[in-house]
């Protein structure tokens, strides 16, 4: 692969970001971001906070050109093409070097504050078993672009840098796959990470206010705009129905994509006001799964053919919501009722709402809830069983990173839950004991029992260890993180889910 110094002056001043072009007459033969991955014959995006050493660095390996903001002022002899915003550029030209991959994929693009991955990873599931193996995944938790394990990758954004997204969308069409879905979260708008890409269905889960401070959004409007940049990009739409903030989504929705290209999806509701193609409810529900319905109203909807009854074998109503969203999407991309019934049987989400039930100690959920509306929906399922008697929580908050989010937790704890273990998260370069001070200042119910545990392994050992037969314990926060950032390093941490299981083997025995 290569782009020739034509087409990238061509490309560049197609999309209307070239500012100044550079005396460059090769071609390159890479592209990078980071002057670690630089070899001879790079083309280097200068991009964030980009230091004068990495230059040197890249220019030492053999990056043969750059595409630099008109404010990066280093003296340098490089060839240089100046753009205004070098994000957008890395895009157009990502997918111009991968040779447009996206063209040879069916792909789904998912956002919403909470729900993303868990329906990721359905509509990859039901994908898979629709085409026998051909789907691929770009998900917060790992990047998959085919069966092979090695084709398997521990994420680190939850949309990736665009230069990777390509290459890894090339490698899945390489390796023969045919459908893709993706995770896009605001940040990915607002940081041009997926500037350019059209997807053929786009699903809005949900939105509340989140991810919003220093290095994310300024304001709720903010994180609003980037998360409906989605509806411009896409051919088709399912929204959520049921999401806070409807009536400006919809609004917008129907600015952007003609009437027959949106698929509303609501929770059943006596509200006859309210109307959505798709309506589910619950048949029977317990900790481990539930039964729902799925009907179809009119003629539109009726086309989709996936009016029945499904079982889903993960826990959390609201992850009906998240299934239903994730069938009408992949059903657009020709997957089949049969296909998705076995999918939503088989599905397992790596860290999120994982289970294990023991004999003595109740119900252990691994979740990666981390806001107030995904731990209040947590907990809100675990108490709405009847049959649960205490409910802990082990949770933190991390460092340096979504600071807004503190009091919020608190706010879930205090108003559901018995018992709470604050301990650390990823607490970066603050004092985790600073942190759980914030979230507990929440706390306010005295008849929430407060216990502060900063080392994670301990607090989830005395959660566990104190809890009965009918007892529930929520992990919140981390999934299956197996790392704690801690003063910029990523601490090596066994992960909750193993802690889980390790503790209640050595509590049990026979797990
Ligand atoms: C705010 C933001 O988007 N930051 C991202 C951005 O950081 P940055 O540009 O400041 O990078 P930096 O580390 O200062 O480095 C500057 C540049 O120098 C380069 N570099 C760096 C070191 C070096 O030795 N050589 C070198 O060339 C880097 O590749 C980078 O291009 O580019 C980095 C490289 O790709 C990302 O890792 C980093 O994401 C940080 C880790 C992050 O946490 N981002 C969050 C806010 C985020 O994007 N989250 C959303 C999820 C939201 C949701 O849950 O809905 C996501 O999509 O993941």
């Amino acid at each position: 692969m290569t782009l020739t110094a034509e087409q990238i002056t061509y490309l560049l001043a197609d999309n209307g970001l070239l500012k100044t072009g550079a005396d460059f007459k090769g071609e390159v033969e890479h592209l990078a971001y980071n002057s670690q991955s630089v070899r001879p014959k790079t083309l280097l995006f200068i991009k964030g906070n980009f230091k004068a050493a990495y230059l040197e660095e890249a220019l030492q390996k053999g990056a043969c050109a750059i595409v630099a903001p008109m404010d990066f002022h280093h003296e340098t002899t490089v060839p240089t093409f100046r753009v205004d915003d070098v994000a957008a550029a890395m895009s157009i030209l990502s997918m111009a070097f991968y040779d447009y991959p996206q063209n040879q994929l069916a792909l789904i693009g998912i956002t919403g504050t909470k729900g993303k991955t868990s329906t990721a990873y359905m509509a990859y599931e039901m994908m898979n078993e629709a085409t026998q193996g051909k789907a691929a995944l770009s998900s917060t938790v790992q990047v998959i672009t085919g069966p092979n394990p090695a084709n398997h990758y521990r994420a680190h954004l939850t949309t990736p840098e665009s230069l990777d997204l390509f290459r890894w969308m090339h490698e899945a069409v390489n390796n023969g796959m045919t459908h893709m879905v993706m995770e896009v979260s605001s940040q990915a708008y607002k940081k041009e990470r997926v500037y350019g890409l059209h997807f053929n269905v786009g699903v809005f889960l949900n939105i509340s206010p989140d991810h919003i401070g220093p290095n994310e959004h300024p304001d709720f409007a903010d994180y609003l705009a980037c998360k409906m940049m989605l509806f411009d990009h896409a051919e088709q739409i399912v929204l959520n129905a049921d999401s806070d903030h409807f009536a400006p989504l919809i609004e917008r929705a129907r600015e952007d994509v003609p009437a027959d290209g949106i698929w509303l999806y609501a929770r059943k509701t006596d509200d006859l006001e309210r109307s959505a193609e798709v309506t589910y409810e619950t048949i029977k529900e317990d900790l481990q799964g539930s039964t729902f319905r799925l009907d179809e109203h009119g003629q539109q909807a009726e086309q989709l053919g996936l009016t029945g009854e499904y079982t889903l074998d993960m826990p959390g109503d609201f992850n009906q919501g998240n299934a239903v969203a994730a069938m009408i999407a992949t059903r657009l991309v020709g997957t089949d009722a049969k296909a998705m019934q076995k999918a939503l049987t088989t599905v397992k989400v790596p860290g999120r709402m994982q289970e294990i039930t023991t004999k003595r100690h109740g119900t252990i959920y691994v979740d990666y809830a981390h806001n107030y509306a995904s731990i209040a929906a947590l907990l809100h399922f675990v108490k709405a069983n009847e049959h649960v008697q205490k409910l802990t929580i082990v949770v933190g908050a991390p460092g340096n990173k979504g600071v807004s989010r503190r009091p919020g937790i608190g706010k879930a704890v205090n108003e559901q839950s018995d018992v709470v273990y604050l301990t650390s998260d990823d607490p970066q370069f603050e004092d985790p004991n600073a942190i759980a001070d914030e979230i507990q200042a929440a706390i306010t119910n005295p008849k929430v029992v407060v216990h502060r545990q900063m080392n994670r392994t301990q607090a989830i050992t005395e959660a566990i260890k104190h809890s009965g037969p009918a007892d529930v314990v929520v992990l919140a926060g981390k999934g299956m993180d197996e790392y704690q950032k801690t003063n910029g390093v990523d601490v090596p941490y066994e992960n909750d889910w193993a802690i889980a299981k390790r503790v209640v083997h050595s509590l049990e025995g026979d797990k």
